[in-house]
């Protein structure tokens, strides 16, 4: 593999040429986009595939067995979980990915990268609280908001015997004791690939105290 942007992910998934293709025309889609929209910040448009889609593509990894139903919150520009269906399309015909963004223009854009790449996800256009519990398998967010709120999602989104995962930055052991005055859950932690200060929530068994 000659590309170092694809051979970092290749890293973490073991994924062809098909997926690569994938990626690259969200990439496009993403550049063309953003100037009206604001996806993702200015900054790190310039690294797409380090801050967004490995960042993204690690969570997936850390999930299994990759079969069920993945909800994704607040997904912005499909992070991380437009990311999860490009590769669950080679990877896990199995997943159907769900994403929940307010913003019709955002919801606009996650539902024709969807459709270009042939995805099999569910595009919500609403606000969270106001989406029919979604019974998820797996819920993802990132940078959606503080992981206490994120619990009262999980708490309605997540199935008792679901998985979360939130990406968290520098300040998650704040957070994390934050929440733990109001809920009980189950944690690992994992290091983040993209950032050595973030950390992976992985949570199950959230219950409020
Ligand atoms: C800071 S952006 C993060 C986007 C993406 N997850 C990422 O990491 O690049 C938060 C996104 O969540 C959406 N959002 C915020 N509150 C929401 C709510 N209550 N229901 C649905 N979407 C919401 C916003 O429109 C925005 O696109």
């Amino acid at each position: 593999m000659s590309d170092p942007k694809e051979a970092r992910l290749a890293a973490v998934l073991d994924v062809s040429r098909e997926t690569f293709d994938r990626l690259n025309a969200y990439e496009a889609l993403l550049k063309k986009w953003n100037p009206a929209i604001n996806l993702v910040s200015a900054q790190t448009l310039a690294q797409v595939w380090e801050r967004h889609f490995l960042d993204s593509a690690q969570v997936f990894a850390l999930a299994a067995p990759h079969a069920g139903h993945w909800v994704d919150l607040g997904s912005g520009g499909g992070f991380p979980g437009l990311v999860i269906a490009a590769i669950a399309a080679e990877l896990a015909p199995d997943l159907t990915v769900t994403l929940v963004e307010s913003d019709r223009r955002k919801s606009a854009f996650l539902a024709t990268v969807s459709r270009d790449l042939g995805l099999n996800t569910q595009i919500i256009a609403k606000r969270i609280e106001e989406v029919d519990p979604l019974d998820a398998d797996f819920l993802s967010a990132r940078a959606l908001a503080s992981l206490d709120a994120l619990l009262g999602f999980a708490e309605r989104h997540l199935r008792p015997s679901g998985t979360a995962f939130f990406p968290k930055g520098a300040k998650w052991r704040d957070e994390l004791a934050e929440a733990r005055k109001s809920w009980s859950i189950s944690l690992k932690t994992h290091p983040s690939m993209t950032d050595p200060e973030a950390a992976i929530l992985e949570i199950t068994g959230v219950q409020r105290v």
